[in-house]
């Protein structure tokens, strides 16, 4: 379990979007879309994803389609706000994304 996290400011917010090129909010979740070469890399980004969120304890909705991979999450022990822990995992992806050849 994680020690209680708070909700970032709408500022806070800004300022750390400012520094994930490709994300965005959407509501009240912190989202990316990837594109592929093929379906089976998306496939593969997953379960890189999977074992990345299993480390950090922290999980995003991830939905594979054809060539493309989306990724939503925000932190559900809070009520669904984004919190720190979000843009931890987020940046996270982003140093895998390329070795996969998301874009
Ligand atoms: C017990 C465990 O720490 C919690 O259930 C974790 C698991 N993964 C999680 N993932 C996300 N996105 N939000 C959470 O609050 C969360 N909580």
């Amino acid at each position: 379990m994680h020690a209680q996290v708070e909700p970032l400011s709408d500022e806070e917010i800004r300022d750390r979007l400012a520094e994930l090129p490709g994300w965005t909010v959407d509501g009240t979740l912190l989202c990316r879309r990837y594109h592929f070469r093929g379906h089976l890399p998306a496939a593969v980004m997953v379960m890189h994803i999977a074992r990345i969120q299993e480390e950090l304890d922290h999980h995003a909705d991830l939905t594979l389609g054809y060539n493309r991979l989306a990724v939503a999450v925000n932190t559900h022990s809070i009520g669904g706000r984004i919190t720190a822990l979000d843009f931890g995992l987020a940046h996270r992806i982003e140093e895998i994304a390329a070795a996969h050849g998301a874009d």
